[in-house]
């Protein structure tokens, strides 16, 4: 059975990347999807804009919603102070150990712990059993008409405090229409857009961060 792109995008990691450098993986996963294969990593200009918001966040406790390949999960890792943790929420089995093999890899799997399933049954089990209290940063990814509905589960769990990051990706393209809609008319949250462009391509995409006010 010939290989997914998500294995060719594994060994090409595995052969041409640092082991234990998570620079390296990220430089080496864009490089391949911008010019062999193109893939739905969150990429290097819209990495910028998540780098640059999680390292303001500066958060002990992330949860990422669609892990994928393990690409921004390995680029939020590489930025978290020793003691932080990240939770990257992945339901299929295959991509779920491409990611983890990429995060071992990286040398970041102290910080990363990823769980498998859909997110709607692995957020309610957050506090209980994954001991957390309330997350600082949230990155969405995922299945797009989940952010909304997730992210009002967030808030049903306890799980969110007052200045909690949301970030979501792909608000533009390919979209998340009900999210925005949710989130910019919930006086709860402080909304910002932040214009970019769909990984590896031309075309036009942004971000949303939404801070919760408690
Ligand atoms: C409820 C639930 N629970 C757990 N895991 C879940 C889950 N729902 C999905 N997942 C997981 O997360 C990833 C899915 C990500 C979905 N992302 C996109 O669809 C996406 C698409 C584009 C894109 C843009 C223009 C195009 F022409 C084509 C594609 C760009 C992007 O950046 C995307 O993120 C994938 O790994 C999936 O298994
Ligand atoms: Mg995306």
């Amino acid at each position: 059975m010939d290989q997914s792109k998500e294995q060719r995008i594994l060994n090409f990691v595995l052969q041409n990347a640092v082991r234990g450098d998570p620079q390296s993986v990220v430089d080496t996963i864009d490089k391949y999807c911008a010019q062999k294969e193109w893939a739905m990593n969150v990429g290097d200009e819209k990495g910028l804009i998540l780098d640059k918001i999680l390292e303001e966040a500066k958060p002990s406790t992330s949860l990422e919603l669609g892990t994928y390949c393990g690409y921004s999960a390995v680029r939020m890792a590489r930025l978290l102070k020793p003691s932080a943790r990240l939770l990257t929420i992945e339901f299929n089995p295959e991509f779920a150990a491409i990611a983890k093999q990429i995060i071992e890899f990286a040398g970041v799997q102290e910080k990363v712990k990823i769980l498998e399933g859909p997110s709607e049954e692995i957020i309610p089990q957050l506090k209980k059993k994954h001991e957390v209290d309330t997350l600082d940063f949230v990155f969405l990814d995922h299945w797009k008409e989940r952010y909304a509905p997730d992210t009002i589960l967030l808030q049903e769990c306890g799980l969110l405090r007052k200045g909690t990051v949301i970030l979501a990706d792909n608000v533009v393209c390919p979209g998340a229409p009900e999210f925005i809609n949710y989130i910019r008319n919930n006086s709860h949250f402080e909304c910002t857009n932040y214009p970019s462009h769909l990984e590896y391509m031309k075309v036009k995409d942004a971000m949303e961060k939404a801070v919760f006010l408690g």
